[in-house]
């Protein structure tokens, strides 16, 4: 690697292959990140889980530098300050990012890091690469001295440190129900988590992740707002894909506040345009949330949002980027402000409706996400077996259920090989999450087409009476 920069405000760890010009990338690709740690638990690099859509030719500018890898058995690509190996792998909540310019060659890596790992000492090892964030690394300059200062929050954002011993009267207080509803993949959970700076629901670059409606409950002096991260609205082929949307829908009539979520990166399309009607008929106000500002328009120049303008009668319009969180404080002042007349209707320190079991679960079901290819990610289903808080770590048995054989041999993979993969990043996650560690038992179940049958959906907990 070249350079890396660390942008305070987001947390945004950036790896340069090469001195960037501006407009030259182009285009972006996703994947699941970890960090390298020393014995010291500094940062030394990365690893980024590849798959096969990744050419070598791509990789040329990363395996320029003298410590950089490719372990092609695992499709690992390893960005390193030096040749060691690593103390410790931890997996990142966040996709790491890779920029690609004009030919598809990558240009550099975005990792975002939580704040635990944005400290000096963590940082320690890449500093004498780290350029300040402002400025354009320059061939020939050398690199400026980095010095760390604490990441600073969106004001507001993070509210929990302002919410002790609050003494606003209850009849000062504004409370409701804010809807964030749109197609799969415009990055509604994207948003929740970043709104709230914990993550509450499950991200990933597929469409209908998120199955069922999840509470996101942000608590701030005399305001709470209590999101609602609805499931992608779609044309549902099974009996899931039917509650899925049924969920989704069912929150609108209960918004006091509702955001209509969009890709501005793209232009609008038929589902866009009849969510968009569903949007119009109900009761609360109606904002219009143009997200990923930060992506090129597919159509290089082209500008999409007077055709989302026209999709309807809209009381604001905000464009935001969730992942890079830009536009949130806004976004949040625009909500705060429509929001009725109320005493809080949660606990001021809950964020959200899901419990840890509920949350874990998730955890793996996201990484098969991550980790697995088209159809067998959405035919799973994750139940939590056993919980138990043992001395020394938490032990925690789960079953995946598949809908065919042959999607059991792919979850488990040549020697069990994926589910081990998708068992040490959901632990990591769980962990991080209960902040104790965690042994995962993870067991592979066939219930032959679960997602169209009703009785398997009822005890999977797919039923619209639990969300309602
Ligand atoms: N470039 C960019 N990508 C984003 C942004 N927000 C979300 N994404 C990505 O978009 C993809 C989908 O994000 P999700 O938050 O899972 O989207 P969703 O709308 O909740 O998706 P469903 O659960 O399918 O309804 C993920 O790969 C995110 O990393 C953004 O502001 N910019």
């Amino acid at each position: 690697m070249k350079y890396c920069s660390l942008d305070q405000d987001v947390g945004a760890l950036y790896f340069y292959f090469a001195d960037l010009a501006e407009g030259q990338v182009v285009a972006a690709m996703e994947y699941p990140a970890h960090l390298l740690l020393d014995a010291q638990g500094a940062i030394f690099g990365c690893r980024i889980d590849l798959d096969d859509d990744v050419i070598l030719s791509q990789l040329e500018l990363v395996l320029d530098g003298p410590y950089n890898w490719l372990d092609g058995e695992y499709g690992h690509l390893y960005v390193r300050v030096a040749d060691e190996e690593p103390a410790e792998v931890v997996a990142l909540h966040d996709v790491a990012v890779l920029d690609l310019d004009a030919d598809d060659v990558v240009l550099g890596i975005e990792v975002l890091l939580p704040e635990q790992w944005r400290t000096s000492e963590r940082l320690s090892r890449l500093a004498p690469l780290m350029v300040s964030f402002d400025d354009e690394p320059v061939a020939g300059e050398g690199p400026v001295v980095f010095t760390s200062t604490s990441p600073t929050e969106e004001e507001g954002v993070e509210g929990s440190e302002v919410l002790a011993g609050t003494t606003i009267p209850l009849d000062q207080w504004r409370s409701g129900f804010v809807a964030l509803v749109g197609k799969p993949n415009v990055g509604k959970s994207t948003l929740l988590n970043a709104l709230l700076g914990e993550k509450v629901a499950i991200v990933s670059p597929r469409p209908q992740t998120t199955r069922v409606p999840v509470r996101g409950i942000l608590s701030r002096p005399g305001e709470q707002i209590i999101f609602i991260d609805t499931p992608g609205i779609h044309e549902p082929n099974h009996r899931l894909g039917k509650l899925m949307v049924e969920l989704a829908e069912r929150t609108l009539p209960n918004a006091d506040v509702i955001c209509f979520m969009v890709d501005i990166s793209q232009p609008p399309s038929r589902l866009d345009r009849t969510i968009a009607r569903e949007v119009q008929r109900a009761r609360g106000h109606k904002l219009l949330v143009l997200n990923k500002v930060d992506q090129k328009p597919r159509q290089p120049g082209a500008n999409y949002l007077p055709a989302y303008r026209e999709l309807g009668e809209w009381e604001m319009e905000i464009a935001i980027s969730a992942r890079r969180r830009l536009g949130l404080t806004a976004l949040l002042s625009e909500i705060g402000r429509r929001l009725p007349s109320g005493p809080p209707l949660y606990p001021l320190d809950q964020i959200t409706d899901q419990t840890e079991q509920q949350l874990a679960a998730e955890f793996v079901r996201e990484k098969a996400l991550f980790y697995l290819q088209q159809e067998v990610p959405h035919a799973i289903a994750v139940e939590v077996e056993e919980w138990i808080e043992k001395e020394t770590a938490t032990y925690i048995r789960m079953t995946i259920n598949v809908e065919k054989e042959s999607q059991k041999g792919i979850l488990i993979g040549a020697g069990g090989s994926m589910l081990k993969k998708i068992g040490s990043a959901a632990r990591a996650s769980i962990e991080r999450m209960l902040g104790r560690p965690v042994y995962l038992d993870l067991w592979v179940k066939v219930r032959h087409n679960w997602r169209d049958d009703p009785s398997a959906l009822g005890w999977l907990g797919y039923r619209a009476k639990n969300f309602l």
